[in-house]
């Protein structure tokens, strides 16, 4: 797990690092600009690319320069500079590498307005204008300098963050940033390159350590963290002998209707390949000929029984419902006889429209509940935002408020605790974008749940899972199903496990 710090963080992790190591802030660039170009010629191989460094004049641009020379001295050969000459203040850093820069022979251009660039046609452009400095949003030159880069369509990799766009806090839509292919980001991923709205200033983006003390971060008391491999190893137990179905809890997922009784047996098939001891999936009636067909393992409940004082709905170790439950009266009734059972339940889908309608029945979510949002479920819930910035920090004093876990489903998805503390999940891809992958997620944390991992863990360890399985599944595949993703979870954690 890495804790994400912001940009005053950031800064105060270089003064530490330059004090405790003993060295000085231009030997910290030249550690950083070596480790951009360890990455960047991985991404560039050919020496023979012409290479446009676009250097602003604080630290950013020193970067740049700094990376012009190692650069040409790896034997970039066609590598020239473009001086951005907007502003009077330089700092001592930028100041240093133009000298360096300067002692060689190198192509060095003046840039005062955009006119400046017309030779600018072709090859790579490396992005060094604005970095993490960024106090305001691009305007004057800065803005048409931007437009103008934007236009050409040349393959852009930033240096650390791309000119304008803000490490955290609300992304206007109306913000225009120099577009990058690729950032290559110092020490930590700055925390807006996870939200959607990040996809207006890069595509990919690759985190590069410049030796920052990694204990003076982690000290930060950061609401933000980034999920990985290890956290999830460390989490899941692996089965002991001696155990038998009993062991490893029985879920129950309430879900389906006529038309979307595929998206109930997708959770089950997920709950059961999680691992849950045994799986019980209430459905209508004219689900059970395809439940015995494609899933003999699970067992069926009649929810007919449910409005009958609990109907024995308590005694299952894990409730989900919603996949494909539909809206209408009936659905209504189950979701309020199970809000009366006042055990935590796994929300999602419809039963999260549901309580989008009725407050009162949102009232009686029980604590220790895990809702299972998308974006707009989310919106319908809490209302519209404009900003996945706001969006988050609403969820992060929802999840408070009710002492529930959320997790809001994005390409990197956050899992927000009863605490407001926000893991983020780096596992998934656009191939796992398709009908029923949410139901295969519900599935999974409801299995989890069973097997008596805290709701937090399990709605983590889930969102974990579920991306590595359609990670692993798309490296040969444009699209991947959601019954295949739930069918590769088994491997996956097998995997996992230490
Ligand atoms: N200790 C260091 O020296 C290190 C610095 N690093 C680099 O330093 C960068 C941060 O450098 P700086 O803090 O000097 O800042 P930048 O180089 O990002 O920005 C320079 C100046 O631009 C001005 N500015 C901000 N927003 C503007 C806007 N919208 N329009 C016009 N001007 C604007 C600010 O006054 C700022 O002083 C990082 O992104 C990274 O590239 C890295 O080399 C890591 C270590």
């Amino acid at each position: 797990m890495q804790n994400l710090i912001n940009q005053e963080q950031m800064r105060s992790a270089d003064v530490f690092t330059i004090k405790e190591q003993e060295i000085s802030s231009i030997e910290l660039m030249e550690t950083a600009s070596a480790a951009f170009v360890k990455e960047f010629v991985r991404e560039i191989t050919d020496e023979n690319t012409p290479i446009a460094v676009l250097c602003g004049k604080g630290n950013n641009g020193g970067d740049g320069l700094a990376i012009a020379r190692i650069l040409n001295d790896k034997g970039y050969n066609l590598v020239s500079v473009y001086l951005i000459d907007f502003s009077a203040q330089e700092t001592e850093e930028y100041k240093v590498n133009l000298n360096r820069l300067k002692d060689q022979w190198f192509p060095l251009t003046t840039v005062k307005s955009v006119a400046d660039l017309k030779n600018l046609k072709s090859g790579v452009i490396i992005d060094a204008v604005l970095g993490a400095g960024l106090n305001k949003k691009l305007s004057g030159l800065y803005l048409e300098l931007a437009q103008f880069v934007n236009g050409l369509n040349l393959h852009v990799i930033a240096v650390d963050v791309p000119t304008g766009f803000p490490a955290e806090g609300k992304l206007d839509k109306d913000n225009v940033y120099i577009k990058a292919e690729l950032v290559i980001c110092f020490q930590r991923p700055k925390i807006n390159f996870f939200f959607p709205e990040s996809a207006a200033a890069l595509n990919r983006f690759i985190v590069t350590p410049i030796g920052l003390s990694e204990e003076f971060i982690e000290r930060f008391d950061s609401p933000y963290k980034l999920s990985d491999a290890g956290d999830i190893s460390d989490l899941i137990k692996p089965r002991k002998p001696f155990t038998h179905k009993g062991t490893y809890g029985h879920a129950l997922i309430v879900a389906g209707q006529r038309e979307t009784m595929g998206a109930a047996i997708l959770a089950a098939r997920a709950c059961l390949y999680s691992g849950a001891g045994l799986t019980t999936l209430s459905i209508p009636e004219s689900g059970l000929t395809a439940l015995n067909a494609t899933l003999p393992e699970v067992m069926y409940k009649d929810r007919t029984a449910l409005s009958q004082s609990g109907g024995g709905f308590e005694n299952f170790s894990a409730i989900a419902v919603g996949p494909g439950l539909g809206t209408g009266a009936e659905s209504l009734d189950i979701l309020t006889s199970l809000l009366k059972l006042k055990l935590p339940l796994i929300i999602d889908a419809d039963a999260l429209n549901l309580l989008g309608e009725y407050e009162e029945l949102f009232k009686q979510v029980p604590e220790g509940s895990v809702l299972t949002p998308h974006i707009k479920e989310f919106d319908h819930l809490f209302g519209v935002h404009d900003s996945w910035w706001d969006r988050l920090q609403t969820a992060r004093a929802q999840a408070v408020q009710r002492k529930c876990v959320i997790v809001l489903k994005n390409q990197y998805t956050f899992i927000i605790d009863q605490y407001g503390g926000v893991k983020i999940n780096p596992t998934g891809n656009p191939a796992m974008a398709q009908g029923g992958m949410g139901d295969v997620l519900t599935g999974i944390i409801a299995s989890l749940s069973a097997q008596g991992y805290p709701a937090d863990q399990a709605a983590s360890a889930a969102c974990y899972l579920h991306g590595l399985s359609g990670d692993k599944l798309a490296v040969s595949k444009i699209a991947v199903t959601a019954s295949a993703v739930a069918g590769y979870i088994p491997e996956v954690l097998k995997e996992l496990i230490k």
